[in-house]
């Protein structure tokens, strides 16, 4: 069969794929109706992790499983802003690494505010100007965040969701040939976590520019000729720059974990949950030990403990963020929130994915 005869049965296709879509939508939006009477939450991640699994499950064909959630996770991105247009706010700049994670969960057509502090994206979900807050909560190399912790325990927001995300750098630049390249920009950490690429590709000749952000740095490089950026794909495409090289990291195994925060939100168990709360234990000796211990007697598989540092008043106490598999509805979880309700701050139970 020629190119042209396989074209027209893939417009064929094509067109079938559209008719079923609009079919899809029109339920979609039936069902944003009913979650409206309701109030009911739009965003339902258990629901989405059902439906990937199952299509998953059942897919005999060339699709790959990253293929279907990709493919899958941009239809669930457009049916929700059928359903309502939500405002979703990040870290930004745009062309961030939470945009990119923003982008992962919320699709290319949701309603983004790019915020200069994570600070500010607690606010705006605090005064609800934002439905969702997507935050950066550890690196696997530089460890956790806490300033996102110390947030999570002054505000009451709650974790919807999590999103892991490998951390790729890519060098893009208008050159087509790097020996055309005098100048780099990114930002430092960018640059460190990156220098065996660096070291291997470019003399001492060649400048190395530290900017605030790795988008800016995409910025500067699309407006200059003989400079390039070290970024992320999403600022690449975002400034039109061409990659040259993609995944220039030395560490194959760079990722970051992001949690998407909402004002007022309680997601149903999905089968596989993990939560996340954060506890207070008095520094008595033992008391951490005795609190832990409840958790192993309870059949619980405590899956993070990290410490972070608070004073109450005059009296020094630990504070904890556990993470543990399971869903606060779950019968062998209930009882020990609700017997450690004084110290324990409920962040989120969530569909599990890292
Ligand atoms: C349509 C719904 O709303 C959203 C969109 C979904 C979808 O496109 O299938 C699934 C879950 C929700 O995040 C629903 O809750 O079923």
């Amino acid at each position: 069969m020629n190119i042209d005869n396989i074209r027209k049965q893939i417009d064929r296709i094509d067109q079938q794929i559209l008719n079923l879509l609009n079919e899809r939508m029109e339920l979609v939006k039936e069902i944003g109706q009913l979650k409206r009477t309701s109030n009911a939450a739009i965003y339902r991640p258990e629901r989405e992790r059902a439906i990937l699994e199952r299509l998953t499950k059942s897919s005999s064909g060339r699709l790959s499983q990253q293929a279907i959630e990709a493919i899958y996770l941009e239809i669930f991105a457009v049916s929700r802003n059928i359903e309502l247009p939500e405002k979703v706010a990040y870290l930004g700049p745009e062309g961030s690494f939470t945009h990119q994670a923003a982008e992962a969960r919320f699709g290319a057509l949701s309603d983004y505010i790019p915020l200069r502090s994570i600070q500010s994206v607690f606010e705006s979900v605090v005064t609800k100007r934002a439905r969702f807050g997507i935050i950066p909560i550890e690196n696997n190399q530089e460890g956790i965040v806490s300033e996102s912790i110390k947030l999570m325990s002054e505000n009451e927001v709650h974790i919807v969701a999590e999103v892991p995300m490998p951390i790729h750098l890519a060098f893009a630049s208008l050159e087509d040939r790097i020996s055309q390249i005098r100048k780099i920009y990114s930002k430092d950490i960018a640059f460190r976590q990156c220098s065996r690429f660096l070291d291997d590709y470019f003399s001492d000749q060649v400048e190395l520019i530290p900017v605030e952000s790795t988008s800016t740095a995409a910025r500067l490089a699309s407006k200059e000729k003989g400079s390039a950026a070290v970024c992320a794909n999403i600022a690449a495409k975002m400034y039109d720059l061409p990659v040259l090289f993609e995944n220039i990291e030395d560490s194959g195994d760079n990722y970051t974990r992001f949690l998407i925060i909402s004002h007022d939100f309680k997601n149903d168990r999905s089968g596989e949950d993990k939560t996340t709360v954060l506890a207070q234990i008095s520094a008595e000796p033992g008391s951490l030990a005795t609190f832990l211990q409840e958790f192993h007697q309870a059949n619980i598989n405590l899956t993070k403990i990290e410490s972070y540092p608070a004073k109450k008043g005059k009296t020094f106490h630990y504070q904890f963020l556990l993470e543990f598999d399971g869903h606060i509805d779950d019968s062998h979880v209930k009882p020990i929130m609700e017997k450690h309700a004084d110290i324990i701050k409920w962040l989120g139970s969530y569909p599990k994915l890292c």
